[in-house]
């Protein structure tokens, strides 16, 4: 069941949170809102869950108008941060909770609830409380508790930001996993980057209660709208610069960088006299003074981390500017601090956008 948002606006008393924000999220898909702490996920999460009453705007489930349902018969499935597990339940009550408030009861309901927690993994602890339950045991019986009443649709706050860095991964996984399995479209709020990338069909960056960017993990990443989805999204070294004369239309351009000349991609029409240059680290390469090819720009090396797989440079181009590059394969930190390099740039992967 698809998710349509239409120009929905949210305020709290009269601070505006959500403004003009519409959104198609397809039917059986995975989507992740992305963005820094108080860009407004939560509210926008809470919203379609019915929980915060839209002040302008609509939301549709499956075509239907849901905007004035209450949370509870909007047929939703909610995983949170911290859990909101009964303390003084067991496992298998707080499994059952979405059930028996449907009127289920007795053999079936016993079953789903046994179903629900072998699918996550826990069909031997329906017994425990969640005192006696580690974190990540108790993210899957929220979990189970959230997919037992097979919802429409499957909303998750946060779900693994209380979890230590291998639950994360292991939970992560259970998590995909099950939503492939279910083909339930879901809604996942989070703002760590590398699992909105990993997770995700498709992700919407927002900034200031707008969605700034929305697409597959490989348009935000690789064809970032702006900077500040660039700089979020991943690594990049963003400078302000003068905009390139004749770039109303789209295609390659001459920058100046630090007074050095070269040729880098516009993907969108720039408007006013500045914009941003934004290239990853690991779309620099590096070379020894000279041994560089085209379009590149000399520099010297003025920090150099080595990190195993790879190695963390900063080289300082000239007029205060400095470029953090990453290299990686044979000998990748084989340029010492001091030494004169040239930074060779991808045309194509060297991006100037709007400031
Ligand atoms: N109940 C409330 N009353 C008033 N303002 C609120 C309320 N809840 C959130 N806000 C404000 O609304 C804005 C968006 O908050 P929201 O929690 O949606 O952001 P978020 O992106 O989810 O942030 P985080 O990642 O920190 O949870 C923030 O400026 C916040 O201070």
């Amino acid at each position: 069941m698809g998710i349509k948002i239409e120009n929905l606006g949210v305020t709290y008393g009269n601070h505006r949170v959500i403004e003009g924000l519409s959104l198609a999220i397809e039917p059986g898909s995975f989507f992740t809102l992305l963005g820094p702490s108080g860009c407004g996920k939560t509210t926008l999460l809470r919203t379609i869950a019915g929980f915060i009453d839209a002040s302008t705007g609509r939301i549709l489930f499956g075509g239907s108008d849901v905007t004035r349902l209450p949370a509870h018969r909007r047929n939703i499935g909610m995983v949170f941060q911290d859990y909101a597990l009964f303390p003084d339940k067991t496992v298998n009550d707080n499994v059952a909770y979405g059930l028996r408030a449907r009127g289920e009861e007795g053999a079936t309901m016993r079953r789903k609830i046994g179903e629900a927690l072998e699918r996550v993994g826990l069909g031997h602890l329906g017994e425990r409380h969640p005192a006696a339950l580690s974190g990540g045991q108790r993210q899957r019986v929220a979990l189970a508790r959230a997919l037992v009443i097979q919802p429409q649709v499957l909303l998750m706050d946060e779900p693994l930001s209380n979890l230590d860095a291998k639950l994360r991964l292991q939970v992560r996984g259970t998590i995909t996993e099950l939503q492939r399995e279910a083909g339930i479209t879901t809604v996942f709020v989070t703002h760590d980057q590398e699992e909105a990338l990993a997770m995700s069909d498709r992700i919407g960056v927002m900034k200031s209660g707008k969605l700034e960017q929305v697409g597959t993990p490989s348009q935000i990443y690789r064809e970032s709208v702006s900077a500040y989805v660039a700089d979020f999204v991943g690594a990049a070294n963003t400078i302000e610069i003068d905009a390139p004369a004749g770039t109303a239309g789209q295609g390659t351009a001459s920058i100046r960088l630090a007074g050095h000349a070269m040729a880098a991609r516009v993907p969108a029409p720039l408007t006013g006299p500045k914009a941003m240059f934004v290239a990853r680290p690991e779309d620099i390469s590096l070379a020894p003074r000279g041994e560089g090819g085209g379009n590149r720009v000399a520099g010297t090396v003025t920090g150099r981390q080595y990190l195993g797989g790879k190695t963390s440079y900063v080289v300082e181009i000239g007029e205060g500017i400095t470029l953090a590059v990453e290299t990686h394969g044979d000998g990748h930190d084989r340029h010492v601090p001091g030494a004169a390099v040239d930074l060779g740039f991808d045309p194509q992967k060297t991006l100037v956008l709007a400031s």
